[in-house]
């Protein structure tokens, strides 16, 4: 606050509290400063418009405080409803979509050509940043057909893949260029076939290849509940060996994310973290806060575990 009549310059104590706040960053600034964050926006934690436009805004504050931010993006959701307005049944397994030759169709149409393009369009509201690719652009990944095992059981996914090889010099390149890349999870089999590739073990391949600080995924809970849905016990901190032990008995989407933090941390990557995209700014949140939030995998930790905010359905 600037007074006219003395000259004097005094701060008032919202300042001060602004202040305060930019400054407990620098150690995280520090720390992130040129790395490259890979950050998996979920289907579920993107379907409502105002947090859509807080996750953008994030995105590009990374991108302007120095770190090197890449997005990997789902849009289960969204193919489901584009499915069922379609009338083309789908089903999920082991949390990964059966997903037949007709289906894929809808899976690239909805993810490269809907979700993607909304998301590029909201990060590019702060500058001209974002650039689009899929796992088909300048061969970025190869999908290699994948199926799962249901109580025991191998069961057929048809056209899933699973990453078995990432090129990651485009993305470098956009990196490079001061872009932020924003990638759709589906790929290409060594013949060419385009497969569905769950966007959370994209995401984890990714991370691996660009030699990533950390891997941050969002999704619609707080984090790995213990005996989900029955308990309010969610696993703040867990090791990768510990993780390993638990994830046979976890259900639906968190098997494939909980999969995909292992698959990061034990292919190099730092720390890989689940956090609740329904919380608004929940990337600032777990970057810029000491308590971070939702559940870390890093080597060499205790599992620790706090009670729930909410109850679950
Ligand atoms: N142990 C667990 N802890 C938390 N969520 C779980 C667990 N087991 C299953 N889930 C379910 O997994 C969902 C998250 O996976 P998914 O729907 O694929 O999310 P996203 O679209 O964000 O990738 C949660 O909404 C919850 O219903
Ligand atoms: C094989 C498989 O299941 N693919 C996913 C791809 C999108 C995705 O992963 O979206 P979320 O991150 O929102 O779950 C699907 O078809 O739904």
């Amino acid at each position: 606050m600037n007074d006219s009549s003395t000259g004097e310059f005094t701060v008032g104590k919202p300042d001060q509290a602004k202040a305060r706040t930019l400054a407990a960053a620098l150690p995280w600034l520090k720390q992130y400063h040129g790395k490259i964050v890979v950050v998996k926006y979920g289907g579920n934690a993107m379907t409502d418009d105002s947090l859509k436009r807080a996750f953008a805004e994030d995105i590009a504050f990374l991108r302007f405080a120095g770190f090197r931010p890449v997005v990997v993006h789902g849009g289960g959701p969204q193919i489901s409803s584009m499915l069922d307005r379609l009338g083309i049944e789908s089903e999920f397994r082991g949390g990964l979509r059966v997903t037949t030759p007709e289906a894929m169709d809808v899976v690239r149409m909805v993810l490269v050509g809907q979700v993607q393009r909304e998301l590029v369009g909201l990060i590019n509201e702060h500058g001209p940043l974002a650039v689009g690719c899929s796992g088909e652009d300048a061969g970025l990944f190869t999908a290699t057909a994948t199926g799962t095992v249901v109580d025991g059981e191998e069961v057929d996914l048809g056209l899933v893949g699973e990453v078995t090889r990432v090129r990651p010099e485009s993305v470098l390149d956009l990196i490079e260029a001061g872009r932020i890349p924003v990638v759709s999870s589906v790929a290409p089999d060594e013949d060419g076939t385009v497969h569905n590739v769950n966007a959370d073990s994209a995401a984890a391949a990714l991370a691996v290849a660009l030699k990533a600080e950390k891997l941050l995924v969002l999704t619609d809970v707080e984090g790995l509940f213990l005996d989900w849905p029955d308990s309010e016990d969610v696993v703040g901190e867990i090791s990768p060996e510990s993780l390993a032990e638990v994830i046979p008995s976890l259900a639906s989407g968190m098997v494939p994310k909980m999969g995909a933090c292992l698959l990061a941390v034990e292919g190099g990557v730092p720390r890989a973290t689940v956090v609740d995209g329904r919380e608004p700014h929940a990337v600032l949140l777990e970057l810029f806060t000491k308590e971070g939030v939702g559940t870390q995998v890093l080597p060499g930790v205790e599992t620790k575990t706090r009670k729930a905010r909410e109850t679950q359905p």
